[in-house]
């Protein structure tokens, strides 16, 4: 049954996907989502019975998205179907056993070198199709882009849905705007015709006016960009338009001395896609705060041993969670009493019993609110990574979880070289742009849960969990030929640049000292001619 299943998964994936097209159709009725909802349910089942369980959680996430989008009005909507969309893009027909092995290696921690991006059915990085008539331009773009990890396949207009089906790339860039509605253009196949609904297109061109951009946009295409082309806003776009840039889960942590309401709780919110966890016992607390690093605590306002004041007030002892929302869960409905329990730190009361869908939102609109205002205070506002406050904050919690798991964890100091000579040579903006243009690099080539931080000027900081000193040092080695690669542009004149490293390992070294050996080792970098990544020295601390 198993082997009929996989046979029969490419067709399922088809209808599943042909199903959710028509539910976007604006003239759909209703009944369209339903559809699409049975056969999501119907598939996530099925998976997870005939040997193929990531495909199932995958798919019960689709399904229970849709749920939430049956129910939804207003702008949210939108962003559901867009989730929806991206995660119907995940599914590729031949996928299924290699989406287990992906699941595996990334949780191994395994897939440290190259691209943080999601790798395809074959382990390859994303397919992008170029469309570009110009060779030698196809060339440049294809190793420009392949430098930020993207996997660049040439093909001719002709062949565009065949190429489709075979490699069902994330986006389409064109150098012709794909004439007459690329999803309904009756030269394209069925395929097509299907995909281009979902799959970004940009248009590359050389034309400025009104008329091709109008022609672009009535055709469906995502974005028009003009030459000459600057490549990290292609790169930018890309990320925003394939969702290369996922967001994390949201982290939630549930305290509820009633085991099974807080598991309930939890796979409620799993189902959403959150990552939660539920504990029953107040003095766990703290362990699961390290644990969890949650973004939003539910807590129970009664329970034995600690009530959920007392716990609420521990937890904001600690600076790292002094900002946390905290939601106090429970039956209490006396509106008094819940104002005298939220004036202890906590943030807000919902009461049970409640619904999963209101919880769900409830849970989302907070979170989404905390993230909005933690980037604020945590990130580099030029380039979007952990400002050093922030990133000192993460390397105190990820030192003391990797000391008590005894994992190895590394961290990397870079500085660009010679960033004095780019600016007086070519000006601040365009030292700014390098500045951002390792950023991207970095953000790209790194695997999600490495930590990245601008330390300062042309300083950048990595914590990299779960990984030995010499995977660190093969993967900065990587990144530093990446970097030197990357054709940087001032008006009309191209140059490079180099980074060098200093690394420095948990095992060999105090947490305290981490940051201080680290940069040690690149101050070494740097004497000994920059472009290189220096090890600082086992054992010296
Ligand atoms: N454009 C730009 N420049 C910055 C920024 N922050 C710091 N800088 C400049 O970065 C330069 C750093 O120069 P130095 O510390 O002398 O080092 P360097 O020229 O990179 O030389 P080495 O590190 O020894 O290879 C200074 O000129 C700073 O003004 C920034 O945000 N944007």
């Amino acid at each position: 049954m198993e082997a009929q299943f996989l046979k029969e998964l490419p067709t399922l994936l088809y209808e599943l996907e042909a199903a959710w097209s028509h539910a976007l159709e604006p003239a759909s009725p209703p009944s369209a989502l339903d559809g699409f909802i049975h056969r999501a349910h119907s598939l996530a089942g099925t998976s997870g019975t005939l040997g193929q369980p990531a495909l199932g959680r995958h798919t019960k996430e689709i399904e229970c998205l849709a749920e939430r989008l049956r129910q939804t009005e207003g702008p949210v909507r939108s962003e559901l179907a867009a989730r929806i969309s991206a995660r119907i893009r995940m599914l590729k027909p031949q996928s299924p056993q290699v989406a287990e092995g992906q699941e595996t290696a990334e949780e191994d921690g395994a897939a440290l070198s190259g691209s943080s991006r999601t790798k395809t059915a074959d382990g390859q990085a994303p397919c992008l199709l170029l469309i570009e008539n110009d060779p030698r331009v196809a060339a440049e773009l294809s190793e420009q882009l392949g430098h930020f990890g993207w996997d660049v396949v040439r093909c001719a207009r002709t062949q565009l849905d065949r190429m489709l089906d075979a490699r069902r790339p994330v986006a389409i860039i064109s150098d012709e705007i794909l004439t007459e509605g690329h999803s309904s253009d009756p030269r394209l196949g069925p395929s097509t015709q299907r995909l281009a609904t979902h799959t970004p297109v940009i248009i590359v061109s050389d034309r400025w006016d009104w008329d091709s951009r109008l022609a672009a946009v009535r055709t469906g295409a995502d974005a028009y960009l003009t030459r000459p082309l600057d490549i990290h806003r292609l790169a930018d776009l890309l990320d925003k338009l394939t969702g290369e840039q996922p967001q994390d889960a949201y982290r939630v942590l549930i305290l509820d001395d009633e085991a099974r309401s807080g598991d309930y709780y939890a796979e409620v919110l799993r189902g959403a896609g959150m990552h939660a966890v539920a504990i029953s016992e107040p003095r766990r607390l703290l362990d699961s705060l390290n644990e969890v690093n949650p973004e939003l605590i539910l807590m129970d306002l009664h329970m034995p041993d600690c009530n959920g004041i007392e716990a609420a007030r521990i937890v904001r002892q600690d600076e790292r969670y002094a900002s946390v929302p905290i939601v106090f869960l429970s039956g209490e409905s006396d509106r008094q009493r819940q104002l005298s329990a939220m004036g202890t730190g906590a943030d807000d009361f919902l009461t049970k019993p409640i619904g999963d869908t209101y919880l769900v939102s409830a849970v989302e609109l907070r979170i989404a609110r905390f993230r909005s205002l933690t980037a604020l205070i945590r990130q580099d506002s030029l380039t979007g990574l952990l400002n050093r406050i922030a990133f000192d904050l993460q390397v105190e919690a990820e030192t003391s979880r990797a000391s008590r798991s005894g994992s190895p964890l590394v961290l990397a100091m870079l500085d660009i070289d010679h960033f004095k000579r780019i600016n007086d040579t070519y000006g601040h903006p365009v030292g700014d742009r390098v500045i951002k243009s390792l950023a991207q690099l970095l953000r790209k080539r790194l695997r999600r849960y490495d930590i990245i931080g601008r330390y300062g000027g042309e300083e950048f900081t990595i914590l990299m969990p779960d990984t030995p000193l010499a995977a660190a040092e093969k993967v900065l080695n990587e990144l530093r030929e990446q970097f030197s690669l990357l054709h940087l542009s001032s008006v009309g004149d191209q140059f490079h640049c180099t980074f060098s490293a200093g690394l420095a390992a948990l095992d060999d070294h105090p947490s305290q000292e981490l940051t201080a050996v680290a940069d040690a080792a690149l101050y070494e970098a740097k004497r000994l001619g920059r472009n290189r990544v220096v090890c600082a020295d086992t054992g010296i601390g």
